[in-house]
């Protein structure tokens, strides 16, 4: 049993991505920083979410890009090894090891303690180690909560007594189940239907609303919808689930009616924010509700708690919450040195692109690749706005990356000022063209000036041609 009191200038409760970064940009910025971890350094991302999916998802993707070429095609004689994609799976999550980033903390001269931490009242958290013992950690500037989500399940009678996968159990399963039921057509009802799918399910998807990734432009939901089909996966829409209940190895949903069974289920409807066993009420915090934080990534009414990442409910992507890290861990610096921290626009130590310039990639395929504004963002928060639409398959760089290619690219343009509000691309291997839309977004490029960025001859990449000519008319 340990028992110890420690200060340090920076306390940060949570080592996934959020969680290292923020404390490597204080200890860089010459303050001390502890980093508490009750599970596996690295995070939700590295071993149970974007790296294990994307490892799933990325030898079917190869696949597909060989058999749209004619001539390379004729090489793809055999199927897809679904038991080396797992092990390469495996390899990629280093089958759930977490020395590798263990040692990364300690080069970067961060201190670690293994437990469950818990504020206790202000500037103080107490850590329950594994052992059962008990550490006082104190902090002289700051304690930043990078605890995550967990993921929300419906209240569904009978749910949580058929103990449904949630994206753990489905990153990380051994086999692919025979038939795979999944609720829930978000991102990660989407990208998992697509792998287990390729990798033997027979998937059947039921989503509650009219369209799949609902939150993007619609035509990123109607190609994945109509992909997904064409693949064999039964894609429900309007789809209502009621009841779940276990037959001996069956699982059977209760769906407007109707039975739906299968061996397994996914649970993909969501998340909610990790601050039920944190100790957020012994600061005057609401347990179980998503941090309310200003742009600097600080809790408002409380100016030494900061909370970033995943458990503020913003954005909840990983190079998001590197990016709050940053911009907290850089506000957490200038005021440890009595310098002035400007909650302006695009400071640098404010989280903007929150709000105005969120890149995000769907590893579906077609890939949805979107920053920014969608067109019914821009109408609902009541901004002038044209749309512009391109097919991307007229291009001739798309013709020669995939015979017969399709894809959609969609502008949203303020046509006051003449730069771009958002972009969003739907098609195979559009993931690559995104950050030019980033750059172009943040920058508040002027379209007249965008005219001068010359795609190269022939790439994808001429679609912004295509789209500032469409623009003009
Ligand atoms: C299936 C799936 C696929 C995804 N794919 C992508 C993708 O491709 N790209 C992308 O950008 N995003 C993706 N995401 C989202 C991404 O995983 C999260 O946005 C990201 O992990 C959030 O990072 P975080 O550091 O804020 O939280 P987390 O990664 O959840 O890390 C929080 C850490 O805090 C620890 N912790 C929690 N409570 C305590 C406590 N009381 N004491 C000590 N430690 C504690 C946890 O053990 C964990 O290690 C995906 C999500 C899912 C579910
Ligand atoms: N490639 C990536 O970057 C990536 C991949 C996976 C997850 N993520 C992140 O993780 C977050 C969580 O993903 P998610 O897919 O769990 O959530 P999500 O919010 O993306 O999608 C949840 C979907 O479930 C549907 N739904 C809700 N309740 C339902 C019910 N009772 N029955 C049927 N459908 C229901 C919703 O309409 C919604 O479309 C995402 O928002 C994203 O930020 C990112």
């Amino acid at each position: 049993m340990s028992s110890a009191d420690r200060t340090y200038d920076v306390v940060v409760l949570g080592a996934g991505p959020t969680g290292e970064n923020l404390a490597d940009v204080v200890v860089r910025g010459g303050l001390s920083a502890v980093l508490v971890e009750e599970h596996l350094v690295g995070g939700e991302c590295s071993y149970y979410a974007c790296m294990p999916s994307k490892a799933l998802l990325r030898g079917t993707e190869a696949l597909a890009a060989a058999r749209t070429v004619q001539g390379a095609a004729a090489a793809v004689t055999g199927e897809q090894d679904v038991a080396a994609t797992l092990a390469r799976r495996d390899s990629f999550t280093h089958d759930w090891d977490d020395t590798g980033q263990v040692d990364w903390v300690a080069g970067a001269g961060i201190d670690l303690v293994r437990g469950t931490a818990r504020l206790d009242g202000e500037r103080a958290v107490v850590v329950t180690t594994p052992d059962g013992g008990r550490v006082r950690l104190t902090a002289r500037h700051a304690v930043a909560v990078c605890t995550g989500s967990e993921p929300a399940v419906p209240p569904v009678a009978g749910l949580d007594g058929v103990q449904p996968w949630t994206p753990r159990e489905a990153t990380g399963a051994k086999e692919a189940p025979r038939r795979l039921l999944v609720v829930g057509g978000g991102y990660v009802g989407c990208e998992l239907s697509f792998a287990w799918h390729a990798l033997g399910s027979r998937v059947t998807l039921l989503q509650r609303g009219g369209r799949l990734l609902p939150d993007a432009e619609p035509q990123a939901g109607d190609a994945v919808l109509a992909s997904l089909r064409d693949r064999g996966v039964d894609v429900r829409l309007d789809a209502d689930v009621t009841a779940a209940r276990r037959e001996d190895d069956e699982v059977v949903l209760t769906v407007g009616g109707e039975e739906v069974r299968g061996d397994e289920v996914l649970v993909a409807t969501g998340r909610q924010a990790r601050t039920t066993a944190i100790g957020a009420d012994t600061v005057g915090l609401e347990p179980g509700r998503y941090l309310d934080v200003d742009d600097t990534l600080r809790v408002r009414g409380l100016p030494w708690l900061y909370g970033a990442g995943d458990v503020n409910g913003r954005r909840l992507l990983t190079h998001m919450g590197k990016y709050q890290a940053r911009q907290a861990g850089a506000a957490i610096v200038a005021r440890a040195r009595g310098e002035e921290v400007s909650g302006a626009d695009w400071s640098p130590h404010t989280a903007t692109a929150d709000r105005a310039a969120t890149p995000a990639v769907v590893f579906t395929d077609p890939q949805v690749a979107s920053v920014g504004l969608t067109s019914a963002q821009a109408r609902e928060a009541g901004l002038p706005h044209r749309v512009v639409e391109y097919p991307i398959g007229s291009v001739a760089g798309a013709a020669l990356l995939a015979d017969g290619y399709e894809g959609t690219a969609v502008a949203v343009v303020d046509p006051g000022r003449e730069v771009l509000l958002g972009v969003t691309f739907v098609g195979p291997a559009v993931a690559e063209l995104l950050h030019a839309a980033t750059i172009a977004v943040v920058g508040e490029v002027p379209i007249s000036r965008l005219w001068h960025a010359v795609p190269a001859y022939p790439t994808v990449s001429e679609v912004w041609l295509r789209l500032l000519e469409t623009w003009r008319g």
